[in-house]
């Protein structure tokens, strides 16, 4: 799913208007209809008190709107206008003359205000702001948010919660609602997904308010959203007639004294998620517990005992996943230089081997084309350098990933890989999978998909939504804390299946026999 920015929004809707010959408030009523079939589904006439916070942008006016069709089916509810600006957009100001036609009076918010009273099993429609912020919001309007946060009371907000922006972050943290769900029009965005943001938003849904498909199909956009539709495309099929050379064959390189662990972990994520034959790469000590761990990977040994110091091997590899549990020892990153010197494949870069890059920034420029990089926030912060905000982190990374022509695999709560100047968000995945070893699974699972002939951009968009996927799905059996790396790796085939699983239809209602 694409995610548009502010802009292309604008332009959308105008493409809209134009091209359906109908007038921008019949798309502000569709915005509004939406909401109204929402909350009605969900609320079937019940008496809750709704207060309806309402700005003077068409945000605003989608909320005015959205009364009127609450009063039309008799729902308890009381509208406040907040008077933040004299510069009320036409719709608002027709929506708001329709709700007085029919005698429903808004209450006007101004800087001297009290605020009114909300019980905490109202609901808070939140209308003050949407895409059209363009800078902090006066103080009596912050302190106003502030009131309706700490009401403790549901709140709903329309389009994105009021006090983001959508292309940058707040200057004042506090001036932003805290939505409990936000329904949004047509399309996420992307601050929803950010760390610096994404707390805002509890939960989200799309509304289809029927912008033009064609100008939504054929605009390009700087960043996606990557669910079960988005990855369906990608997946390739198992041939009868293959055998385990069609696979690939990976090598894992990594690991030292008391971290073979690593190796492991990943050698088995890249077995189980379909690579033909694994070997894996490690100092002496690691041999013993790779092969009696792991019996399906073939395991080649460092001349060293405990690190690594010289990486060299007599196969050749499809694609090799490096760094896990490695070390930063001298004679280590001697090897590490020198593999980059003579290996020109498929190269997946993780740990360790990201922070030998960041220590000695020329090697950079020996990494093989299209090589993937894993890294987690502060292994991303040594590559890149500190940034001032996740925007900027963004744009940030996409300099290095096409500098470098390198997959940046940006880890966290919702992971975004950077290619091409295009941020793919990820969708799946649980705070249950903050724990040990999990990005040694990551690894090792984009790894394995490349032995298998995916392209590096899709193996790391592919592997990263089956790796959430696996944690989401073994959640329901463990929950959150005790969801450890290995089990992550045990629910991939799970993940796989889950993508044919064919949502089931509602059933017709039986009819008795007679
Ligand atoms: N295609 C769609 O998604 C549709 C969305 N709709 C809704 O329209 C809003 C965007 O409306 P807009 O009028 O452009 O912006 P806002 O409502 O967010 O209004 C803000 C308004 O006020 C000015 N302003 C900005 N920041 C401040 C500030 N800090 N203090 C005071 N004033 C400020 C600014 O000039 C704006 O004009 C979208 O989110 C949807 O809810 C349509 O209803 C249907 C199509
Ligand atoms: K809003």
């Amino acid at each position: 799913m694409k995610i548009f920015s502010a802009s292309q929004i604008y332009e959308a809707d105008k493409y809209t208007v134009e091209k359906q010959g109908i007038s921008s408030d019949e798309l502000m009523e569709r915005a509004a209809v939406q909401i109204f079939n929402w909350m009605h589904l969900r609320m079937q006439g019940a008496p809750v008190k709704i207060h309806l916070f309402c700005g003077i942008g068409n945000n605003g006016g989608d909320g005015i709107a959205l009364a009127r069709h609450l009063q039309e089916h008799g729902y308890n509810f009381e509208v406040f206008v907040v008077n933040y600006s004299d510069k009320r957009s036409k719709d608002f100001l027709l929506n708001l003359e329709r709700l007085k036609d029919r005698k429903v009076w808004p209450t006007f918010l101004n800087s001297d205000s009290e605020f009114p009273e909300i019980g905490k099993d109202d609901i808070i429609v939140d209308a003050i702001f949407g895409i059209g912020l363009n800078r902090t919001p006066d103080t009596w309007v912050v302190n106003l948010m502030q009131y309706l946060n700490n009401t403790g009371t549901f709140i709903l907000s329309v389009d994105i919660p009021s006090g983001l922006y959508v292309n940058t972050i707040p200057e004042n943290p506090e001036g932003v609602v805290e939505a409990d769900y936000v329904l949004s029009f047509q399309a996420p965005k992307l601050v929803f997904f950010l760390p610096q943001t994404g707390n805002y938003v509890k939960q989200w849904e799309i509304l289809d308010i029927g912008l033009d498909a064609e100008y939504l199909t054929n605009t390009k956009t700087d960043y996606e959203f990557i669910g079960k539709n988005e990855v369906l495309p990608i997946y390739i099929p198992r041939e009868k007639f293959s055998h385990k050379g069609t696979y690939g064959h990976s090598l894992i390189i990594g690991g030292s004294y008391g971290k073979v662990g690593a190796v492991i972990l990943a050698s088995k994520s890249c077995l189980y998620s379909g690579s033909g034959l694994v070997t894996a790469y490690v100092p002496k000590c690691g041999c013993l517990p790779l092969q009696t761990s792991l019996p399906e990977a073939m395991v080649l040994t460092d001349e060293n005992e405990d690190i690594l110091s010289g990486i060299s091997y007599d196969m050749v590899p499809t694609v090799v996943g490096i760094g896990m549990g490695m070390e930063k020892k001298e004679a280590t990153s001697k090897a590490f230089s020198d593999f980059l010197n003579k290996y020109k494949g498929n190269l997946v870069v993780d740990a360790d081997a990201l922070n030998l890059l960041s220590e000695n920034k020329k090697l950079l420029k020996k990494l093989p084309a299209r090589s993937i990089l894993t890294p987690h926030p502060k292994e991303l912060e040594r590559l890149i350098g500190p940034w001032k905000d996740d925007f900027e982190k963004l744009e940030k990374t996409k300099k290095f990933s096409e500098q470098y022509d390198c997959v940046l695999v940006i880890k966290g709560a919702h992971t975004i890989v950077v290619y091409d100047g295009v941020g793919y968000v990820n969708s799946t995945g649980n705070p249950g999978m903050a724990t040990a070893g999990s990005g040694d699974v990551l690894a090792g699972m984009i790894t394995g998909l490349v032995a298998q002939g995916y392209e590096p951009l899709q193996a790391s968009v592919f592997g990263v939504y089956l790796h959430g996927k696996a944690a989401d799905i073994a959640i329901e059996k463990c929950g959150y804390q005790s969801l450890v790396a290995t089990k992550i790796v045990e629910h991939f085939g799970e993940a796989f299946m889950s993508l044919l699983e064919v949502p089931e239809m509602p059933q017709p209602e039986s009819v008795e026999e007679n």
